[in-house]
């Protein structure tokens, strides 16, 4: 499956340099590519990721997870990419997956089961915490364990013990029958004689015994070899210490690998490390030499930052080489000093530049832009090629590590060791040889200290409040404990993206050709929030390097999910969940200072425990138009002025999402909401075939049993127009305690529903067209629109062309 994926992903990356840098003007087409290389990469990243799951080999792990978090960022890439294209969230690939042969299943995108099973230790250990804290606090009840009468112990003990006597004499019973049976036989066959036929099937008998049992101790030893439990026979001759290595646990194992690790480093300096010292000094001083020859005096020492004489003395380089790479550093310094002054007037060149390029590119066409991941794939699978693609593994039948590598990467590690050793010396030898050749110092150091001096007093730089730390002196613990005492951090709900069910819009491109706007399905809300939510969480490289998602709003009617959607993020991710939610905050932290505090502690909480996901509820109160915009504690708004700075002390390597949720977006005041959730996702009321699988699944899960006699095609059509937490409150209704009882007796009848149903509320039009409104406002929605205005003009102005063409 790996070397599957490394072949398709070789595939995709020759796409990369080729397809994707041209530029292309047709538009269709652009998106027909991108939608493909979409698809594609998400099947690789299935497969990467079964991989990566599967396999034990520490070392192949690590190499498949950094080409699966090139992947995952690639993937945020293109689908970046798409969303500009097409200014919308949603896109309709069902043709494309039709061309592929593919299903809608297979778009799915995988969550990393690696997000969880890495920190599983550290999470139980902080839901314990968690728990017991609440315990403490009051704000969780312990679960009442039923205690039982003695009577009743008596009696449950007495009908295991009456059983028990029961089997008990049903197997006596069994053995007299069987003898006495055995003991009639030898008779009648005495009486009689064994027929040839006879004969014949007891000699198989035995034979069929003896050759079966043979064969299954040979099938338990190979069993017992594929557990682990016994050595392979070519490695039976391992010493018994080796042997009882290879059988201790995990955390042993990891505490031993460290011990071998720095065992061989040790090896390693001690039996190479003079040899690989001499090297260098003899490298090094050789170079200074050479270059004093070409340039006529010595070089100056390159710096350690620049990273000493690595940077510079590379064995493959010459001496010119190195010479004029010495001297074009000293330029490089000088340089920086005037480019200072000149920065000004260069950013406004650069802006003009920039402009000029965007034209340019209208005028050529789409082309892809730049790429944060394309390299760390490249690398990955060039490493993949290197090392393991042919690597002959006959003798690791354990799979765990390959000791070779480890001695390989040691190799580098002790070497820059010794190198930063050597350049000390090397640093004062070449002062020492300035002196006495050309009887001058560098002078170095006074200027250093100037300039740190400058530095200390030019970069005062005012720290926002909220990335100042307000409570040095306060522990992490502490402020978690508070937190989950004033309810701002609470435990989520487990539930997983997959529980969110919903299926596919399998028509939208024949809506769309058909010019009608499709509804998104609940799939497609499912994979963005897998896309923006989950994998950024999950994975500290595709958080740093990917398209940065700060703030999500999920706005939709009431019941389709939204809050379930906030805690199957924490459950995939692991992620600490704060609930800073209008109705949570209000009366607690009072008056500006409480308010930054409170938020500096959640900030500081997220940061060191991340993943973090801060949701708020209701959000659309904090950005409610009108209203006085005061700090008193019980107004919601008092956050407003403070989300945009929470999010800017939220950098690129915090992994902290914050999640809005909101049944009425059109309260808010848009310039401000759009400027805090830069990314909306619109969730609509489910379709006919998610109510379809709705209906079927939570019946199924509340303990219902499905016949004939319910009419689950008809329960989706009767209830267009409500959503799930509908489905679910109808459910629990008619699925009392009492009505679970009669299920054996009374199946379940379509009928029992309607009713209940009639009685909830459903998403009426209205509610329905003011959230489309709203949504054509946001930055998006407008783009959106302009696009479509701009399309129709260009087919006006074709077809009035064309018709003058006719006349
Ligand atoms: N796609 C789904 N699959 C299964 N169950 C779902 C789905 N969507 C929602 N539910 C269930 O519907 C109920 C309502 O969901 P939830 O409370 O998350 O909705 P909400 O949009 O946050 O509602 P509100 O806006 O009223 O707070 C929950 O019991 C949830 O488990």
């Amino acid at each position: 499956m790996w070397a599957d994926a490394q072949k398709d992903l070789d595939i995709q990356l020759c796409k990369e340099r080729g397809e994707f840098l041209q530029p292309e003007k047709d538009l269709v087409k652009v998106f027909k590519l991108l939608a493909t290389s979409y698809i594609k990469y998400i099947q690789i990243f299935r497969h990467l990721e079964t991989a990566h799951d599967q396999l034990v080999h520490q070392q192949k792990q690590a190499v498949i997870r950094q080409v699966l978090d090139g992947v995952i960022g690639r993937i945020l890439e293109v689908k970046r990419e798409m969303v500009k294209l097409e200014n919308s969230e949603f896109h309709y690939i069902d043709d494309i997956l039709d061309d592929l042969k593919l299903l809608p299943e297979d778009t799915e995108v995988p969550i990393p089961r690696y997000f969880i099973k890495e920190k599983l230790e550290v999470l139980q250990q902080r839901e314990k915490t968690l728990d017991q804290i609440l315990l403490d606090a009051g704000l969780q009840i312990e679960e009442s364990v039923e205690a039982m009468t003695p009577e009743e112990g008596v009696r449950i003990i007495q009908v295991a013990e009456r059983a028990r006597q029961g089997r008990r004499r049903a197997a006596f019973m069994k053995r007299i029958y069987l003898k006495e049976k055995k003991e009639k036989q030898p008779k009648l066959q005495v009486q009689m004689g064994p027929s040839p036929d006879d004969a014949a099937t007891c000699i198989q008998k035995v034979w069929r015994g003896y050759i079966q049992r043979k064969k299954t101790e040979k099938m338990r030893e190979e069993e017992m070899i594929f557990l682990g439990m016994s050595l392979p026979p070519h490695l039976e001759t391992m010493s018994v210490s080796q042997m009882h290595a290879r059988q201790v646990n995990t955390p042993q194992d990891e505490v031993q690998e460290t011990q071998e690790e720095l065992s061989i480093k040790d090896k390693l300096r001690e039996t190479e490390g003079l040899y690989i010292k001499k090297n260098f000094q003899d490298e090094i001083s050789q170079c200074f030499i050479e270059c004093r020859h070409i340039i006529g005096k010595f070089p100056d020492y390159p710096s350690e930052e620049a990273g000493g004489s690595m940077s510079v003395f590379d064995s493959q380089k010459t001496a010119e080489q190195i010479a004029e790479e010495l001297a074009a550093q000293r330029e490089m310094a000088l340089q920086k000093k005037d480019q200072k002054g000149k920065k000004e007037n260069e950013s406004k060149e650069k802006k003009k530049e920039k402009e000029k390029a965007g034209k340019k590119e209208e005028e050529e066409g789409w082309k892809m832009g730049p790429s944060n991941f394309l390299s760390i794939m490249e690398e990955g699978s060039s490493r993949y090629k290197d090392i393991w693609q042919n690597r002959d593994e006959q003798w690791d039948f354990l799979q765990d590590h390959d000791p070779e590598l480890i001695k390989e990467e040691n190799r580098k590690d002790v070497e820059e060791e010794i190198r930063v050793q050597v350049d000390k010396v090397m640093q004062q030898e070449l002062e020492n040889l300035r002196l006495a050749v050309d009887g001058e110092g560098s002078g170095k150091q006074k200027k250093g200290k100037k300039s740190e001096k400058k530095k200390a007093t030019t970069g005062r730089k005012k720290i926002p409040e909220l990335e100042q730390d307000l409570t040095p002196d306060r522990t992490i613990d502490s402020l978690y404990r508070e937190l989950v005492e004033e309810g701002l951090l609470i435990k989520a709900k487990t539930v997983n993206l997959s529980d969110y069910v919903g299926e596919y819009n399998y028509m939208g491109t024949a809506l769309l050709q058909a010019g009608v706007e499709p509804v998104p399905s609940l799939a497609h809300v499912r994979q963005l929030i897998a896309l923006y939510g989950i994998l950024p969480l999950g994975s500290q490289t595709v958080h740093e390097k990917a398209p940065l998602v700060k703030a999500l709003l999920l706005a939709g009617p009431s019941g389709v999910g939204k809050k379930m959607l906030v805690h199957a993020i924490c459950t995939e991710t692991g992620a600490n969940l704060f609930n800073l939610s209008a109705s949570n905050i209000t009366g607690k932290y009072p008056g500006k200072s409480g308010l930054l505090m409170m938020l500096h502690m959640v900030l500081k909480v997220a940061k060191q425990l991340q993943p973090s996901v801060v949701w708020i509820g209701e959000t659309e109160k904090i950005f409610s138009k009108g209203g006085r915009k005061t700090d008193d504690e019980m107004n919601p708004k008092r956050l407003e002025k403070m989300l945009p700075k929470f999010l800017q002390a939220v950098k690129a390597q915090d992994r902290v999402l914050l999640v809005g949720t909101t049944t009425r977006p059109f309260d808010a005041n848009l310039k401000p909401f759009c400027q805090v959730y830069q990314k909306i996702i619109l969730i609509p009321r489910p379709d006919y075939s998610s109510r379809l699988v709705l209906w079927k699944h939570i019946i199924l899960q509340n303990g219902g049993v499905i016949t004939n006699l319910l009419n689950i095609s008809c329960l989706a059509n009767l209830s267009d127009g409500f959503t799930q937490g509908h489905i679910v409150q109808v459910v629990q209704d008619v699925l009392t305690e009492l009505r679970l009882l009669q299920m054996i007796r009374k199946p379940l009848r379509t009928e029992e529903f309607v009713t209940p149903l009639a009685r909830q509320d459903p998403v009426y039009k209205e509610e329905e067209e003011s959230f489309k409104a709203w949504y054509d406002k946001t930055p998006l929605g407008r783009a959106r629109i302009r696009a479509l205005v701009d399309k129709e003009k260009e087919g006006k102005g074709k077809s009035k062309g064309g018709n003058k063409m006719k006349k």
